[in-house]
């Protein structure tokens, strides 16, 4: 495998006509990462996929995937390294499980098809249901089988384009066993999703695009970037002098009082912090009912990034 990255995008943009669908979009991705692509409807992440899966020609920038240069010449070995699993399965459901592996694992001439079909049903835990016709099986059992279908050629680079679109809580959990599955093998992951939460706990690093990249990091740098740290204080009656309690706190820089008897408290970090924000209360005699660390979620960095822009 080769040493660069496994994905690569340089000011990369795509129209249509006068439309935008995204523009000056960068990054690097190393492999056997999986990195999530967040952004509202329409801010292009179904076409950056397109376009990075040698579907759609670029407007302008350059690209790597799989390590080669994203030019019309590369297509046919991009496409050998590289599956797209789109956001409708695109099964053919009169087709049993296998009917259908079979058909797509014939027209991506895949070698030694029939061990390849075994493997990829053992992977996504439907050699059971090899029988069944897709028309019968449940949305979340046919995402698995165009995990498959996606797996037949044993990819490097696997885009998944809302893979948990529609599932019900215990499929999106199998969806997301399944990847953690391919990121231990080393397969590298460019997933698109609205769902934060599976960002949150699947990726190693997120981007947030609305048109143009908004940001780029580990979802716990992106929080750190975008929010102060603080420690919240809730007491059972109001402070009598709180400026005189927090603010002889060495590391506390500032406070407020969020609603009664809740203060927030800037602090450079909680876990110095607290020690020393408890024996403050306790000396100033304060009913302390709890000292906690801010919790800001991915879903708050997205927010405060994208929920102002205008609509896409
Ligand atoms: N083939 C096309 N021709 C013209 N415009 C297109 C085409 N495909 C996409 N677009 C436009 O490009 C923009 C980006 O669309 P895209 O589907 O990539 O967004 P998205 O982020 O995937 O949205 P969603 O989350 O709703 O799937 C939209 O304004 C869309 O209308």
């Amino acid at each position: 495998m080769s040493t660069g990255p496994a994905l690569s995008a340089d000011r990369l943009s795509k129209r249509f006509g006068g439309r935008v669908a995204f523009e000056d979009v960068s990054f690097e991705i190393g492999y056997g990462e999986v990195f999530g692509f967040l952004g509202p409807n329409g801010a292009g992440k179904t076409t950056t996929v397109r376009t990075l899966g040698t579907l759609l020609a670029p407007t302008s920038g350059t690209a790597t995937v799989a390590g080669l240069p994203l030019t019309p010449d590369n297509g046919v070995e991009i496409r050998r390294r590289i599956s797209i699993m789109p956001e409708s399965p695109g099964l053919y459901l009169r087709l049993t499980v296998l009917e259908n592996l079979r058909c797509f694992a014939d027209l991506y001439q895949v070698p030694e098809a029939t061990n390849r079909i075994d493997q990829v049903l053992g992977a996504v835990r439907l050699t059971d249901r090899a029988n069944d016709p897709c028309g019968a099986l449940s949305k979340g059992l046919r995402q698995r089988v165009a995990l498959a279908r996606a797996l037949l050629n044993d990819p490097q680079v696997l885009f998944l384009d809302e893979p948990t679109s529609g599932l019900d809580p215990v499929a999106a959990r199998g969806v997301h066993d399944l990847i953690d599955e391919l990121r231990q093998r080393g397969v590298t992951i460019f997933l698109t999703t609205h769902r934060l939460d599976e960002a949150e706990r699947l990726c190693d690093r997120v981007a947030i695009l609305n048109t143009t990249l908004r940001t780029i990091g580990r979802p716990d740098q992106l929080r750190d970037e975008l929010f102060a740290r603080t420690l919240t204080v809730r007491t059972a009656s109001r402070l009598a002098a709180p400026d005189r309690v927090f603010l002889d706190i060495a590391g506390v820089t500032n406070w407020h009082e969020d609603t009664p008897s809740t203060y927030v408290l800037t602090v450079a970090d909680p876990a110095l912090a607290a020690p020393a924000v408890t024996r403050a209360l306790v000396k100033a005699d304060a009913d302390v009912l709890s000292i906690s660390p801010s919790h800001h979620s991915l879903e708050d960095v997205y927010l405060e990034l994208v929920a102002n822009d205008v609509p896409a």
